[in-house]
């Protein structure tokens, strides 16, 4: 385990298994039609890429990049759109893909904003939740565990930017995410 770690939350094993488990329920309830994958850059990323290849209906993916104004860990609920979409959603089976749902601020935002572009279907999938840090209600309809609230990394989640390369979802020292 990588030294800056406190324990480590979900194995490489158990996000495997949970990770094909989502992509045979999104199969199932898409039977028939095509679906756009909306990876929320950057902490969705692997999962995004796992998540794919185990769907086996049509999908195609496509990415936005969000950032929230406050600093550090802390979300202020303002959002600010750093890369859109390169195509229009108009009609189309949007599921978005993200690593966290914490607060719920980001994707609230997100789910009002896409559907202003007049998706077909908008669905949300999600790694991780924190329930316990909820401030706004979002409709999560695919969600892989449901985690207390501490501070994770790997598999894409970051802390300043590192530890996205982990293989596992581990639970930072406090000491390092102090300093
Ligand atoms: O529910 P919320 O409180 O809004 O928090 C969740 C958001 O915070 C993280 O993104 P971050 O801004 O850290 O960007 P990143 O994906 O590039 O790491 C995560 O990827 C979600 O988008
Ligand atoms: O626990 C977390 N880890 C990384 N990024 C996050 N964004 C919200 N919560 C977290």
């Amino acid at each position: 385990m990588h030294p800056h770690m406190k324990e480590i939350l979900l194995d490489e094993q158990q996000i495997k298994e949970r990770v094909l488990q989502l992509g045979q329920q999104i199969t199932r309830d898409y039977q028939g039609q095509n679906i756009l994958m909306v990876g929320i850059l950057k902490g969705a990323m692997i999962f995004l890429a796992d998540l794919v290849r185990n769907i086996d209906v049509p999908t195609s993916f496509d990415f936005m990049a969000v950032s929230s104004y406050g600093a550090g860990a802390v979300s202020s609920g303002a959002v600010r759109i750093l890369k859109d979409l390169d195509k229009s959603i108009d009609g189309r089976h949007v599921i978005i893909v993200e690593d966290i749902v914490d607060t719920g601020l980001t994707l609230q935002y997100l789910v009002e904003n896409m559907k202003a572009r007049g998706p077909a279907s908008l669905k949300i999938c999600t790694l991780l939740d924190k329930p316990s840090r909820r401030k706004v209600d979002v409709p999560v309809d695919y969600n892989g565990f449901s985690i207390p609230d501490e501070f994770v990394v790997g598999y894409g989640l970051d802390y300043n930017e590192r530890y996205r390369n982990l293989p596992y979802i581990a639970v930072l020292k406090p000491e390092i995410y102090r300093s």
